[in-house]
C-alpha cells in the first residue's frame, strides 16, 4: 500500500529558472494546478506557446498540460495554496517585497533557494522573515537537498528534505510533493538545511578547481570530508542540529554537486582551476546562476562573525574575491598547525542530538 498522499492543490512558483521549471514541472506530472512567474517575457511565452519549453534556462523539456506561466507576480501570489520560491538569493527580496501581502493567509511558502546574502549575511529563511508579514511566519518551509533540475524534469529518482519550524507545515508539504519518484523527508532543522543548501555550494567551485588542477582523487575526498567538517562548525554556530549535515541538505548535497559535474559551481571551479578568468566563466553562463561565487564571500565573513574556523571556504574567497593563486591556498591551507581530526566541541554540541538518535 501506498504512503503517498493523492490531494491535489494549486501550486504558484515565483522563479522561472531550471530549479523553478522542473518544479513546476514535477507538480504539474503529480496533478497539481501549477502556475509559474518568469523574469523573462520570453519564458513566460516560451511555457505558453506551442513549443511548451522554457528555452532560456531548461531547455529540451516539454512542460505537461496543467502548467502555464504568468508574467503576473501578483496573479502567481494572490491565487495559490502552495507557494515555491525559487528566484536566486540576491533577488529574494526584491522580489517578494513588493508581493508580501498578497499571499492568501493559509498559503504555505517554500523556499528553494540556496545561498547567504553579502551585504546581511541573511539566509533565505532570514530574508522572508524580515520581508513577510508576522502572519505568514508560521507558514513557511524549505526544500533542499542532492536535485539538480534537469534529473529531476527527467523522472530520475531524487530525495530531498523539507524543513519548517512547524512540523506540521513541513509534513504538509512533503505530502503534496512527494511521488515515487520524488521522495521528501521532513526535519524541523530549517537553519542546518539552509546552511547546508548554501554552503555546499562553496565547496563544489573548491572540488572544481581541485579537480580543474588535476590534484586528484585523494584530493577531492578530502575537500568533501573536511569542507564537510567546516560548514558542520559553522552551521553549529548558527544554531544547527549537526547531524543534518550528514543528511540529505549536507553531505548528500556536497557529494552531488563536489563530484556531479551537472554542477554549475563545480563547473565554475574546473574552469578557473583550468586558468580561465571568472568574469569570462560567469560571462559565458548565459544568465544562470553559480550561487557559491557570491556565497564564499557570504560565507567568510560569517566565519568571522561567529569565530569559527574554515580554512577551506577562507581559501575558495581568496582564490576568487582576492585573486590569489590556487595551488598557493592549497600549500597554506595543508601546512597549517597539526590537529586532531575530531573537533571536541563539535562531539559536546552532538551530545544532545545523539540521545535522540
Ligand atoms: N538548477 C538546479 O539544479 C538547482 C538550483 N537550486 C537553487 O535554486 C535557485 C534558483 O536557481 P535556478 O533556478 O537554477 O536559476 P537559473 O540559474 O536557471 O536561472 C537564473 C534565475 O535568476 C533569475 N534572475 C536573474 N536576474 C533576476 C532579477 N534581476 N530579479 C529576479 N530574478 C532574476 C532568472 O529569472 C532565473 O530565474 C538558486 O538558489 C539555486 O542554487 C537548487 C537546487 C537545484
Ligand atoms: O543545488 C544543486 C543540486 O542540488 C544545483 O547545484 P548547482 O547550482 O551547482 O548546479
Amino acid at each position: 500500500m501506498s504512503g503517498l498522499s493523492t490531494e491535489r492543490t494549486s501550486v504558484g512558483v515565483v522563479g522561472g529558472g531550471a530549479w523553478g521549471t522542473a518544479l513546476a514541472v514535477h507538480c504539474a506530472r503529480m496533478g497539481h494546478q501549477v502556475l509559474l512567474w518568469a523574469l523573462e517575457p520570453e519564458v513566460v511565452e516560451g511555457i505558453n506557446g506551442p513549443s511548451r519549453e522554457n528555452c532560456l534556462y531548461l531547455p529540451g523539456h516539454k512542460c505537461p498540460a496543467g502548467m502555464s506561466a504568468s508574467a503576473s507576480l501578483q496573479e502567481v501570489a494572490s491565487s495559490c495554496n502552495l507557494l515555491l520560491l525559487v528566484v536566486p538569493t540576491p533577488f529574494v527580496e526584491k522580489t517578494l517585497a513588493p508581493v508580501a501581502a498578497a499571499f492568501k493567509p493559509d498559503a504555505i511558502l517554500v523556499s528553494c533557494t540556496k545561498g547567504i546574502l553579502n551585504d546581511t549575511l541573511e539566509t533565505p529563511h532570514e530574508i522572508l522573515l524580515r520581508v513577510l508579514p508576522r502572519a505568514a511566519h508560521s507558514q513557511l518551509a524549505y526544500l533542499s537537498g542532492p536535485s539538480f533540475a534537469s534529473e529531476v524534469v527527467a523522472g530520475l529518482p531524487t530525495v530531498v528534505t523539507i524543513a519548517a519550524q512547524e512540523e506540521r507545515v513541513a509534513a504538509r508539504v512533503q505530502s503534496l510533493l512527494s511521488t515515487p519518484r520524488f521522495r521528501c523527508y521532513r526535519t524541523t532543522d530549517v537553519i542546518g538545511v539552509e546552511l547546508g543548501g548554501a554552503l555546499k555550494n562553496v565547496l563544489a567551485i573548491a572540488c572544481g578547481i581541485s579537480d580543474g588542477l588535476n590534484l586528484g582523487n585523494n584530493a577531492r575526498a578530502a575537500l568533501i570530508t573536511r569542507g564537510l567538517a567546516e560548514i558542520t562548525r559553522l552551521a553549529v554556530a548558527k544554531g544547527a542540529n549537526p547531524l543534518t549535515m550528514g543528511g540529505l541538505a549536507g553531505m548528500g548535497d556536497l557529494v552531488l554537486t563536489c563530484t556531479g559535474d551537472l554542477s554549475r559551481n563545480r563547473s565554475v571551479g574546473l574552469r578557473l582551476g583550468r586558468g580561465e578568468r571568472l568574469a569570462d566563466i560567469t560571462a559565458s553562463m548565459h544568465g544562470a546562476v553559480a550561487e557559491g561565487v557570491l556565497t564564499s564571500r557570504a560565507a567568510y565573513e560569517l566565519s568571522k562573525r561567529l569565530r569559527v574556523e574554515v580554512p577551506i571556504i577562507e581559501g575558495i574567497w581568496r582564490v576568487i574575491h582576492e585573486d590569489e593563486d590556487a595551488l598557493t591556498v592549497v600549500e597554506n591551507v595543508m601546512s597549517r598547525e597539526l590537529k586532531p581530526e575530531l573537533d571536541m566541541s563539535m562531539l559536546a554540541a552532538m551530545a544532545p542530538s545523539m540521545a535522540f538518535v
